[in-house]
């Protein structure tokens, strides 16, 4: 039998900001059903990734394939397929405050198809469900707490049933335990939607929790790819260092410092 061809197929990737490489030649490989965690310690390049494989920043050099398109030779029509084939849970959880819950959950399937109205309602809030939120869809977000909005985000980027699902830092800003609850939800919904997953964290323990495999980010570079087991027995001092929470010596560059802040006010 061969191997299901990857979802995510990123080679040689080079990103810069302005004259700093962020990331130097990253490959990333991501097969169908896995839930893989990019892991990596703050400014290790894990957003700029993510945003590579968004589509929302153009390699310099090297390639992102996405369900085996190129995105950036793609026309806008296959980028638009793509698209409807991947869920996004921000940060933030980045709902809409002027809209409910369930309008806000609704929102893709009203951009993105032309079903009617009762079966948006019933699809929304079907993965209100999902992710415990059943009966909330009349709420504001402001009447949410911050796992509750993370929840409902959540549903927002599964609505389409996409098969490849992004997740930034699930767990930023939340307490122990709903952060517990939620890397729960992210297996559950593995295995209920059947879903590709791909999370940012710089969290340990929920990288540990929900991770068939790991993607260790340092300074741009991938420095393994592997199980939980594998990452955990790495015979690599910056892998220990970063499992055991043990700061690396930061040298700063007070001029190229000034520069980018003076840079950034401009
Ligand atoms: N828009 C930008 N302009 C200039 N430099 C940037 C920009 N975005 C990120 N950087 C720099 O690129 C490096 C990698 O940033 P990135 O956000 O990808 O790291 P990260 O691993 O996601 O970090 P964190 O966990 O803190 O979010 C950092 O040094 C950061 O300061």
């Amino acid at each position: 039998m061969t191997a299901p061809a990857p979802l995510i197929e990123v080679e040689k990737l080079e990103a810069w900001y302005g004259k700093r490489r962020i990331l130097n030649g990253v490959d990333f490989t991501v097969h169908p059903g896995e839930i893989r965690v990019i892991m990596g310690g703050s400014g290790s390049g894990k957003s700029t990734l993510l945003r590579h494989m968004l589509g929302l920043n153009r390699p310099v050099s090297g390639s992102v394939r996405l369900f085996g398109t190129d995105l950036a030779t793609a026309s806008d029509r296959e980028k638009l397929e793509v698209r409807k084939r991947i869920g996004v849970s921000f940060q933030g959880g980045a709902l809409l405050t002027s809209m409910t819950v369930g309008d806000n959950v609704a929102l893709p399937l009203r951009e993105h198809t032309s079903l009617d109205e009762q079966t948006i309602r019933i699809m929304s809030r079907l993965k209100l469900e999902v992710v415990n939120l059943g009966g909330f869809q009349d709420l504001m977000p402001s009447q949410l707490s911050g796992g509750m909005i993370k929840r409902a985000a959540l549903a927002r980027a599964v609505v389409m049933d996409p098969r490849l699902l992004f997740f930034d830092e699930p767990s930023a800003g939340l307490d122990p335990v709903v952060s517990a609850e939620l890397d729960e939800l992210i297996l559950r919904l593995r295995d209920a939607l059947r879903m590709t997953i791909v999370v940012v964290t710089h969290e340990l323990d929920s990288a540990f929790k929900i991770a068939d495999t790991i993607t260790v980010l340092d300074q741009g570079n991938v420095l393994m790819t592997g199980t939980t087991a594998d990452v955990r027995a790495a015979d690599n001092e910056r892998i220990q260092d970063l499992l055991n929470r043990r700061p690396r010596e930061v040298h700063v560059d007070a001029d190229e410092y000034l520069q980018r802040l003076v840079g950034e006010t401009e």
